[in-house]
């Protein structure tokens, strides 16, 4: 069931840099929001505050209502939240479906000791998230690498894995960061596919980081910007890319002069 996803005034600070600004803004369920804006804007800082690996200076962040500043990111997955990462974090010397199943832990009810006792339930449970596994790396057309160890698997391959492992959890929020990052054009168009098989299947609210604004156009039903930590406008990918300030942000004034 997609979640609502709401922001206030969620501010960073490294020492006495600020990273993120007063960021406020609202997601509503099943929305693919896009998170943009030039490098070193806080696009993957803010990211982090929300999936629990930073824990912001100040404001609020909330899935549904539940406030999530200071959620250890394992306690956020159980509460619904997944993520995929801007270099792929997987175990490489396991199989290609060991890392999916990965994500499928946080469904199976109880605790390492119910599971170490291999009750029936935990068993039937194990048996169908496998089997989802199975058919996830299937319909990413990866199957045939299931029983593989990842590290054979190509970059692009591995975000491919990325994202069945996060689906695995049945996420209420997925946060994807940065995944055309290092993928051929063949393999954007790809994953633009899979995105939106994934939002035509599943009941899922998306936030998406990319710098790649053919993906941001084809995915996103709004995007926010953010520039120097600040959030600079929110509306659709085609409102913000004729946005005069977002221009500006991303060639900075002299190029937005010189094409007046
Ligand atoms: N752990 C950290 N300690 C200190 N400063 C940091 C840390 N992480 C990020 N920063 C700083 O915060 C600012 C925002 O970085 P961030 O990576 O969030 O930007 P970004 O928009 O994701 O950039 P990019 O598009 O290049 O990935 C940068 O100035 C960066 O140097």
């Amino acid at each position: 069931m997609a979640a609502a996803l709401s922001l206030h005034d969620v501010t960073l600070h490294f020492g006495g840099v600020k990273v993120l600004q007063d960021v406020t803004f609202d997601v509503t369920p099943g929305v693919i929001l896009g998170l943009v804006g030039p490098n070193g804007a806080g696009k993957t800082s803010l990211f982090n505050c929300i999936s629990g690996h930073y824990r912001p200076s100040a404001g609020s962040i909330t899935i549904d209502g539940t406030e999530v500043v200071g959620t250890a990111p394992a306690r956020l997955a159980r509460l619904g939240l997944a993520r995929t990462f801007q270099h792929p974090a997987l175990q490489l010397d396991a199989t290609v479906l060991e890392n999916v199943l990965l994500g499928g832990h946080t469904r199976l009810r109880g605790g390492p000791v119910s599971w170490s006792l291999r009750l029936p339930g935990t068993v039937r449970a194990e048996r169908e998230i496998r089997q989802e596994a199975l058919g996830l790396l299937d319909r990413a057309q990866l199957g045939w690498a299931a029983n593989l160890p990842a590290d054979e698997l190509s970059h692009g391959l591995h975000k491919g894995v990325e994202l069945c492992r996060a689906l695995l959890s049945k996420p209420a929020v997925l946060l994807l960061d940065e995944p055309a990052a290092g993928l051929s054009h063949g393999e954007v168009e790809q994953l633009i596919d899979a995105v939106r098989r994934v939002r035509a299947e599943e009941d899922i609210t998306v936030v998406v980081v990319e710098h790649h604004m053919g993906l941001i156009s084809a995915l996103t039903d709004r995007v926010v910007v953010l520039d120097h930590g600040r959030l600079l406008m929110e509306g659709t990918a085609a409102e913000a890319q004729s946005d005069p300030r977002v221009v500006e942000a991303y060639l900075g004034k002299d190029a937005t002069d010189d094409a007046a």
